[in-house]
């Protein structure tokens, strides 16, 4: 069986160990065994990083576009084979793998254009006879730590940015998929960028991670993932004077209003819920329904429910892989059971099922779970399950649905199924959330403009679009004596 070595200094170096990637729709399916580095593999990672960082920040911004541009083509060329390879690992579906993958694509390809629109500003000083100008430079060396649910778009959307303004850059996938960021290392390591300006060490978070983190030549720390790890990520980069920025959880609400589109608000729910196996930061756990609308929306929505196909993530027909991992289908079943336990009732779903093909094929898999007459103050309605589970509570009105909606620790991405151009519009203002949807699932973001939270969802400047610059640059302002 192939192992696949870290990328260190612009050479493939084996780990300490290795570890098998596992398929979750096929547990005999054993796709390769992954280095497994330690703290003395991020050090020399770094020391490549740093000794590369002069030359590239310097380095000319149409070298740095092509070199992103021939990426992201890449990328965009094999978007099958490397959606079948994230489909393997992850579990996602294969068309929402191959369009994970070109989300990358186009990312690389966006972060090209971002090299050459680099701009800054030239100011006239209050004081007689002296020029300012305002530019951006890089901040050095960027640690990149990233999760399971997004093993190439996130990678991507990190990577992309921290290279176009200039920076060197150490990243550590999540260990459960690091098949989709090695194709992405190989990817970037042919491009022809220097060596040691990006580097991959893999491994476990606890030994990587926290190695990168407390690391004093690593500048900054980009981090997408929980909130435990994130908070500790956070004190540890504060005390050391490091930049840092997270995204993490959510607990995403979707409002229904009696004067919704019925069919409309059950598709967009079921996707935004289910979909992906709800393992999306933006996928919607909490379905606020107003009263009249409420016994139709349930109805339709478990109707719609049965028609979802469970099984193998490559499988023709399949609506919704297995769950990551068996730690993950227990935290997913465990919350159905605490739900019921408080006073939800469990409509449909919620246990563990085989591939709807009937491949006999020992997989993770889950039917989807909805719980209704549940209560905001439940803990299905405060905590992130991650798991393809949702439930529904019930509301008066829609002022009481805005209100259950902000009553939560995060803030990723909020919804609302309404025809009212005047609650539309509330929405929009009042929701205490980084991004709203307006009749569209909460889950589906572009990747060109800016994504994050409020709240416990996030830290730190936002990710995406030109907003990245915010991050990944720091601002010089430089007087000049006429
Ligand atoms: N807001 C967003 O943009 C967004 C996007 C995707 C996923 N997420 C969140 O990610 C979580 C699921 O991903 P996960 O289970 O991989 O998260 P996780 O926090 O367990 O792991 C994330 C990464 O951190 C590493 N890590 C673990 N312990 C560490 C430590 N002590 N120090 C440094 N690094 C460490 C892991 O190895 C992994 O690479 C969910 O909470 C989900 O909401 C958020
Ligand atoms: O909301 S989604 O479009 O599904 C989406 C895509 C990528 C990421 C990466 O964090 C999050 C959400």
């Amino acid at each position: 069986m192939t192992t696949h070595n870290n990328l260190i200094n612009g050479s493939w170096t084996p780990g300490k160990t290795t570890s098998p990637n596992t398929n979750p729709s096929d547990l005999s399916d054993v796709i390769g065994q992954y280095a497994q580095g330690d703290a003395s593999d991020v050090d020399a990672a770094v020391a490549a990083a740093t000794a590369a960082f002069p030359a590239w920040s310097v380095s000319g911004i149409q070298a740095r576009h092509d070199a992103l541009d021939k990426i992201g083509n890449e990328i965009l060329a094999r978007k099958e084979e490397l959606g079948d390879l994230l489909a393997r690992e992850e579990g996602k579906t294969r068309p929402e793998a191959i369009g994970e993958v070109a989300r990358a694509g186009q990312i690389f390809k966006f972060f090209a254009g971002e090299c050459l629109r680099l701009a800054g500003e030239s100011l006239p000083s209050v004081r007689p006879g002296i020029g300012v100008e305002i530019t951006r430079e890089p901040i050095g060396v960027v640690g990149l730590i990233t999760p399971w649910n997004f093993p190439i778009a996130i990678p991507a959307w990190k990577i992309a940015p921290a290279l176009a303004f200039g920076n060197c850059v150490v990243i550590k996938p999540a260990d459960l998929v690091p098949g989709s960021a090695w194709a992405l290392a190989d990817i970037i390591h042919r491009s022809g960028i220097p060596a040691g300006v990006f580097n991959l060490v893999m491994g476990r978070g606890r030994i990587i991670g926290d190695a990168l983190v407390q690391h004093p030549d690593v500048a900054a720390i980009s981090f997408t993932g929980s909130v435990g790890v994130g908070r500790g990520i956070a004190e540890a980069c504060v005390k050391s004077g490091k930049k840092v920025q997270l995204e993490m959880g959510g607990k995403n609400p979707q409002v229904v209003l009696d004067d919704a589109d019925l069919a409309q608000a059950v598709e967009l729910s079921a996707q935004s819920c289910f979909y992906s196996t709800g393992q999306r930061c933006t996928a919607s756990s909490r379905l606020i329904v107003t009263d009249k609308i409420y016994p139709a929306f349930v109805q339709a929505l478990q109707e719609r429910m049965a028609k979802i196909k469970v099984g193998d993530a490559r499988a023709a027909g399949t609506d919704i892989g297995p769950v990551v991992s068996q730690a993950q289908l227990e935290q997913d079943l465990s919350y159905v059971e605490i739900a019921k336990a408080e006073g939800a009732v469990l409509a449909t779903g919620g246990s563990r099922i085989a591939c709807h093909t009937g491949s006999g094929k020992e997989g993770f898999f889950m039917q989807p779970a909805l719980l209704v007459d549940s209560t905001p103050q439940m803990r299905i309605n405060r905590e992130e399950v991650f798991g393809p589970v949702a439930s529904v509570i019930r509301v008066q009105d829609y002022e009481e649905a805005l209100a259950v909606a902000n009553d939560t620790a995060f803030g990723l991405s909020a919804g609302i199924a309404t025809t009212s151009l005047k609650y539309a519009s509330h929405f929009k203002r009042h929701a205490q959330a980084g991004m709203v949807m307006v009749n569209l699932p909460t889950a589906g973001v572009d990747y060109h403009v800016p994504f994050g939270g409020r709240k416990g969802s996030s830290y730190g400047p936002r990710e995406q679009g030109r907003y990245a610059q915010e991050f990944y640059t720091t601002v010089k302002t430089a007087y000049t004596l006429a």
